[in-house]
């Protein structure tokens, strides 16, 4: 079924809103937007607008298989993204259509991603119990679903997850039992940043998170992310590289909602606007969210090292740990002798403060966790080690960069080790070091810092601004050497994928 080296065909199977934001007219731009050909089979129609649901018209079943056979004779279908199934009728009769082609189609069958539309906003429930249990047979003909988290909640059978942490508990069981991919949704959620999460039947973890953006403006965002996960996955080939893609697509779409002006409730995201630059100026974004954003493939080459897979899953080598401990310990040390210039540099006594607190803090908590576990052993500097800090001495007359560059050392810490801690458990061997990252006390302490930083941008000229960001993405390539320092990737070591170094423009200004 599948197009060699054209563009991909991509059929949402789904319900129609007409005010655009949400359902079929969703997905066809998000398809269009990450590069397929869209096609839509219609299997409910909505009265909707930006404030809600008024009303639903089901067609026959027997009419949305015409509409599917109408396509599938006619059309290779690379991808397939199910959206609102009304009835168990609806979803019975698209089960038998999806195994007819999936058997017909074999390895070249066509990926399905079904975003299960269950629960309204209201959290009333859209599906009865038989149409629920329906669903649950049609995941035996998708390879992934994408509940939100009240929609994970009646899957599973339990509580509405409070925390991320309870969210991917339940997508686990979800996907062991079904034996099928399972994005877990942070949306729901509150907190700084949204996570997402893609879970195996076999409990590996792909995660993905970027910042909670604040806007009204999010209807339509389960439809979008699953529209263009089915889109990206046809074109690559790869779940993991292709929610990555889906995620950086939907939140630039969400960060740029508020151009549009739709109705008076929750409107649309802003699916085409890399589209229509040029057509509108951009309004201002948040400059720290942008830098972020602009080092997510240096954070994906942290997430993929062997040094981090091995420290989550407990299987990491004592002497790996140990080498890297004592490079850190030695880091350390340093660090808070910059962090200590930093509070000398700083303009205002907050700031003075903040620096100075934190180095105190860096040298008395982290080296009595060093201590604990290196007994006083500390070796030579590695080249990681002494690049990080030369980078770190090289902005130590100018505070705004200095700031910057001290800024990656929390927050890809605070980042890296929120995912860490899903995997700590009391036997875990790596327990103590596992929780210090992920507490609520390192948490504040980084978006104070975040903030600080922010500050500092919003007070900078165009030319300081440039030099903060080079400063603070050139820290987050040295945090990732130095993470991938250990022998765990060291090159011929197996798994390790070893160093990247992302290549990232980004217009400062
Ligand atoms: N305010 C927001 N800022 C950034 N991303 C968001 C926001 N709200 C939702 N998202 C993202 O939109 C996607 C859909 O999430 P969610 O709201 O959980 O599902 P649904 O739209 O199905 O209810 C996820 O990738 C989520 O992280
Ligand atoms: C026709 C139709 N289908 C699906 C939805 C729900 O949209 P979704 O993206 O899952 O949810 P929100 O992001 O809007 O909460 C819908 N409203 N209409």
């Amino acid at each position: 079924m599948s197009t060699p080296n054209t563009v991909k065909n991509i059929l949402s199977i789904a319900g129609s809103d007409p005010s655009g934001g949400a359902g079929i007219q969703a997905d066809l731009k998000s398809i269009a937007a990450a590069g397929g050909y869209g096609m839509a089979a219609i299997s409910a129609l909505t009265a909707q607008n930006t404030r809600g649901v008024s009303a639903v018209h089901v067609p026959p079943a027997g009419f949305l298989l015409a509409q599917l056979r109408a396509v599938s004779e006619d059309i290779a279908i690379d991808a397939i993204k199910i959206g609102m199934l009304a009835n168990a009728a609806v979803i019975d009769e698209l089960g038998g259509w999806l195994a007819g082609i999936r058997t017909a189609a074999g390895s070249d069958a066509p990926a399905v991603v079904l975003d299960p539309v269950m629960v309204a906003t209201s959290g009333d429930s859209l599906l009865d119990a038989e149409a629920t249990n329906a669903l649950r047979r049609l995941f035996a003909h998708v390879d992934v679903i994408t509940p939100n988290i009240p929609e994970l909640a009646v899957l599973g059978r339990g509580p509405v997850a409070g925390n991320w942490e309870q969210a991917v508990a339940q997508a686990r069981s979800l996907a062991a039992e079904y034996q099928v991919l399972v994005l877990a949704k942070g949306g729901h959620l509150e907190g700084e940043t949204c996570r997402d999460a893609l879970i195996s039947p076999d409990g590996v973890l792909f995660e993905v998170a970027s910042p909670r953006l604040a806007t009204a403006n999010t209807h339509g965002t389960g439809c979008s992310l699953s529209s263009a996960l089915a889109t990206f996955y046809a074109r690559g080939g790869d779940w993991a590289q292709a929610l990555r893609q889906a995620k950086a697509w939907l939140s630039e779409a969400i960060a740029r909602a508020d151009e549009l002006a739709v109705g008076g409730g929750h409107g649309p995201v802003n699916h085409l606007a890399a589209l229509w630059d040029g057509v509108r100026p951009a309004p201002a974004r948040d400059p720290l969210a942008h830098w972020w954003e602009a080092i997510a493939g240096i954070r994906a080459g942290i997430d993929e090292l062997a040094f981090i897979r091995r420290l989550k899953d407990g299987s990491l080598a004592p002497a790996d740990f140990e080498d890297y401990l004592g490079q850190d310990a030695l880091y350390l040390r340093s660090y808070a002798r910059v962090m200590s210039r930093a509070s000398e540099l700083a303009p205002t006594t907050e700031e003075q403060r903040f620096w100075a607190g934190s180095a105190a803090s860096c040298l008395e908590e982290e080296m009595t966790l060093h201590r604990g576990r290196l007994a006083d052993q500390v070796p030579e500097p590695s080249n990681a080690t002494t690049a990080y800090l030369n980078h770190l001495r090289a902005g130590s007359d100018d505070y705004p960069v200095l700031a910057a560059a001290l800024l990656p050392c929390f927050w890809i810490y605070q980042d890296v080790g929120k995912r860490l801690a899903v995997a700590n458990h009391p036997a875990h061997p790596y327990a103590d070091w596992l929780a210090t990252y992920s507490s609520v006390q390192f948490d504040d302490v980084t978006a104070r810092a975040i903030e600080l930083v922010r500050g500092v941008h919003a007070r900078a000229d165009g030319s300081t601004r440039a030099a903060m960001w080079r400063a603070f993405e050139a820290s987050s390539v040295h945090e990732l050497d130095f993470f991938a320092q250990t022998a765990a990737d060291a090159p011929g070591a197996g798994d390790g994928v070893g160093s990247i170094t992302a290549g990232v423009a980004l217009p400062v200004g």
